[in-house]
């Protein structure tokens, strides 16, 4: 096995072996920092001078960190367990409350840059949210690396923003190479905002 085998989750797939990461507490503050940023970007109206000011100031930090861009599987976000959306900007802020063979739950809110109109959130977060589920589902339940084939999302209510959230998913039943999930995403008294199915298929070799 060469180290670059090594690195893999599995020598079917190139998708690297999970190795969660603990930055120091800066990172953690700086990825705060860069959603409340998010959250600016999308509400702003301010006066022409701020904007040049506003891009002279992210033109500096572009500088300090484009040195620093790393592989997958390497820098600190997706990985960091401890933190909101494990680190990482493409994931809403959320914490994995459990994570075991029944089930898994992650919970949090959706804030200002998850709205799509109406002061409710965009439909599509609710496929990341439910689609990161299921891979954890997937990996927490001990099944084989899969991707996922297909996720339906039933929308029943729509999903506030600032409000606490839970989401909680598990393996409905397994077929062979596939394992069929649901998920329902709910309020903190129990109201059903969504709930959601999907299936994953376990990765052949060579499948990428
Ligand atoms: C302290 C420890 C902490 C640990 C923490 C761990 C944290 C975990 C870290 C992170 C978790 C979060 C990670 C998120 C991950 C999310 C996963 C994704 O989003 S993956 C991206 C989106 N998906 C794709 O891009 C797939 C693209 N599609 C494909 O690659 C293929 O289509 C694939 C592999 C899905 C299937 O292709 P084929 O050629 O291998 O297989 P065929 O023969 O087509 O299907 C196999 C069976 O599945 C059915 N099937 C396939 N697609 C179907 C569909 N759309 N609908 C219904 N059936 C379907 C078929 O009918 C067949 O069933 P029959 O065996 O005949 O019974």
């Amino acid at each position: 096995m060469t180290e670059a085998d090594s690195e893999k989750v599995d020598l079917r797939s190139e998708i690297p072996r999970f190795k969660p990461a603990t930055p120091p507490a800066a990172f953690g503050e700086f990825v705060e920092n860069m959603r409340r940023l998010q959250d600016l970007a999308v509400s702003i109206d301010a006066p022409d001078e701020v904007y040049a000011a506003a891009q002279e100031k992210t033109a500096e930090l572009i500088e300090l960190l484009a040195p620093f861009e790393a592989r997958e599987g390497k820098g600190p976000a997706n990985r960091s367990m401890q933190l909101p959306g494990r680190g990482s900007l493409l994931m809403p802020p959320w914490k994995v409350e459990k994570f075991d063979e029944e089930s898994v739950v992650a919970t949090g809110v959706l804030r200002r840059y998850h709205l799509g109109g109406g002061g409710v959130a965009h439909g599509g977060v609710l496929p990341l949210i439910f689609d990161d589920n299921f891979g954890m589902v997937v990996y927490a339940a001990k099944r084989p690396i899969s991707r996922t084939a297909y996720l339906h999302v039933n929308y029943r209510k729509v999903t506030p923003l600032n409000v606490p959230l839970a989401i909680e998913g598990k393996v409905d039943r397994v077929d062979g190479r596939k394992t069929f999930i649901t998920a329902r995403l709910t309020e903190e008294d129990g109201t059903l905002l969504a709930d959601g199915e999907g299936l994953m298929v376990q990765l052949l070799p060579g499948q990428p």
